[in-house]
């Protein structure tokens, strides 16, 4: 059931360490998940994300990992162009797709010509025709869509996707994309997949590098109990988190 998954974290001396080892991590659930289901539907953020996840586009990997059969969502998007320097699939796409062989077909990027809040449910829409068709998988425990691995990131602020501390989309329970206008991180109108999607997923990843992020690593997993919580703190999956943190990130652990 989600919420009671195991939580793992890896601690790495560098950020370099991290990237090999997410590369191996990533190619290895597409490979179980292949092999399950003939499909692998991940899901990634923004961000440093990105850059950790280089190392997918060298050997081994660029040549074994079954590209065909990836489904490739975001977690959440700017609701800039596609082309836009700040557009979450245009850093993706320079930074990792651009180099492997995944279908175009099976890519979804949001509709960049929609408002936030059509968008949010352009995408929601989308992910329900996948559902139908199983390429995306359903929670038993939940309902709600089950993807195969969320790959995320976190800001210093604790944020995760577009769910910021103290925001009310964080209590959302129904949608599975909603939209934001106001983001306290530029630019302000976003869409992001709800709490209830991402911690139905089969294996959240949550990559974490950099000083700046150390107090709020030690807020998400340390024992000391605050009364204000941290997005990062809800995360949970079906099966297993895992937090790949680098020296810096875990320095207050
Ligand atoms: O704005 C965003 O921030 C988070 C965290 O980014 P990071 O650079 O601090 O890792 C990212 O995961 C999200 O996708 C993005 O839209």
């Amino acid at each position: 059931m989600a919420g009671q998954c195991e939580k793992k974290v890896e601690k790495f001396q560098t950020e370099e360490e991290v990237a090999v080892r997410l590369a191996k991590y990533t190619a290895d659930l597409s490979a179980k998940f292949v092999k399950e289901r003939g499909v692998f539907t991940v899901v990634l953020s923004g961000g440093s994300l990105i850059y950790a996840l280089r190392k997918l586009a060298e050997e081994p990997y660029k040549d074994t990992v079954e590209w065909g059969k990836w489904h490739v969502f975001w977690l959440d998007e700017r609701v800039v162009k596609k082309d836009h320097p700040d557009s979450n699939y245009k850093l993706a796409f320079d930074g990792l797709l651009c180099k492997v062989p995944i279908p175009p077909g099976q890519v979804y990027a949001i509709n960049d010509a929609l408002s936030a809040e059509a968008a949010a449910e352009d995408y929601e829409t989308c992910l329900k025709h996948l559902v139908q068709r199983n390429v995306i998988a359903t929670s038993k425990a939940t309902g709600f869509p089950k993807f195969d691995l969320i790959l995320l990131g976190m800001g210093p602020d604790g944020h995760l996707a577009s769910l910021f501390p103290g925001h009310a989309l964080c209590n959302e329970k129904t949608k599975w994309v909603t939209h934001i206008m106001d983001s306290p991180k530029p630019p302000p109108r976003r869409i992001t997949f709800t709490f209830p999607v991402i911690n139905s997923a089969a294996y959240n990843a949550m990559v974490v590098t950099g000083h700046d992020t150390a107090d709020a690593v030690q807020k998400a997993l340390g024992n000391i109990q605050h009364h204000d919580t941290l997005p990062a703190q809800l995360l949970a999956a079906e099966d297993e988190v895992t937090w790949f943190l680098d020296h810096d990130a875990a320095s207050k652990l």
